[in-house]
């Protein structure tokens, strides 16, 4: 579904992806940890392709496709979605109107879907204008939800979210990614074929993956991935050891 090579990406002209690879296969979640300015917001972005990310090397590919140079909204029509950490506000559109946009004409009830997410009350205010930080991550996923995308970026899901509203985003999430059964391996999951989604989440407190399955974590570490395992060992290790130790002993 997704595969990242060699991949190097600046800012402003300065280096914050080095020769990152990265593989997710059709119909895996893979989650991205690592410390605070690592790059792992940087790589979503660029995966997503927004400006101010400059690829100096490598290539993306998505469904087969290179999609290094493309623009956002061919990346979004083929089918890469993004839940933003911190979305911006777009003032004098409404969530209403920026859902129907999502769907790109796809006939679906606005209310019906909000009523899942707990967000009718709030469909008709300017996207993201006075939310909480939980009704923020709603908003996001019920966009997400229009656009039905085939490969999901979640940056942080979890933060901001109670512990009672998690248990929804998991299972919104778990919608999303046509997947209702947690815990089963990709190879024993229903939807391995060409509708199964896949998805890369950043979490620091790895919250999430008591509502979501994790095929894989990766450790983005000063811009490079050092580490690709299984996402609860490497919790593990990041929680008992931390990161430095953590990329030096799978080194
Ligand atoms: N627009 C920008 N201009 C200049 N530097 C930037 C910009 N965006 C990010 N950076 C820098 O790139 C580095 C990586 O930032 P990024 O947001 O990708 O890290 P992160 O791993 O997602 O961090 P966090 O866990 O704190 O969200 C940081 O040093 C950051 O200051």
């Amino acid at each position: 579904m997704l595969v990242i090579e060699e991949l190097g990406v600046e800012i402003g002209g300065k280096e914050i992806l080095q020769n990152v690879n990265l593989h997710v296969p059709r119909g895996e979640t893979h989650i991205l940890f690592g410390p605070n300015g690592s790059g792992k917001t940087s790589l979503m972005m660029t995966i997503m392709g927004f400006s101010g990310y400059k690829v100096t090397r490598g290539r993306i590919l998505f469904k087969g496709e290179d999609v290094t140079h493309m623009p956002v909204h061919e990346r979004a029509i083929l089918g890469i979605g993004v839940l933003f950490q911190r979305p911006p506000t777009i003032n004098g559109l409404s969530t209403r109107r920026m859902v129907e946009i999502c769907g790109r004409g796809r006939k679906m009830d606005v209310d019906a879907m909000s009523e899942h997410l707990n967000f009718k009350d709030f469909l008709d205010r300017d996207v993201n204008s006075n939310l909480s930080g939980g009704e923020i991550k709603r908003s996001e996923l019920l966009q997400l939800a229009a656009q039905a995308p085939d490969l999901l970026l979640l940056d942080e899901p979890e933060s901001g979210v109670d512990l009672e509203s998690i248990v929804l985003l998991g299972e919104s999430i778990n919608a999303l990614l046509n997947r209702g059964i947690k815990n089963q391996p990709a190879c024993h999951r229903i939807s391995t074929n060409d509708d199964a989604k896949s998805a890369l989440v950043i979490t620091h407190t790895g919250h999430i993956l008591d509502y979501i399955t994790a095929d894989r974590g990766q450790v983005l570490y000063k811009g490079q991935l050092r580490c690709s395992r299984n996402a609860r060992e490497i919790l593990k290790w990041i929680r008992e050891y931390g990161y430095e130790e953590c990329v030096r002993c799978s080194a």
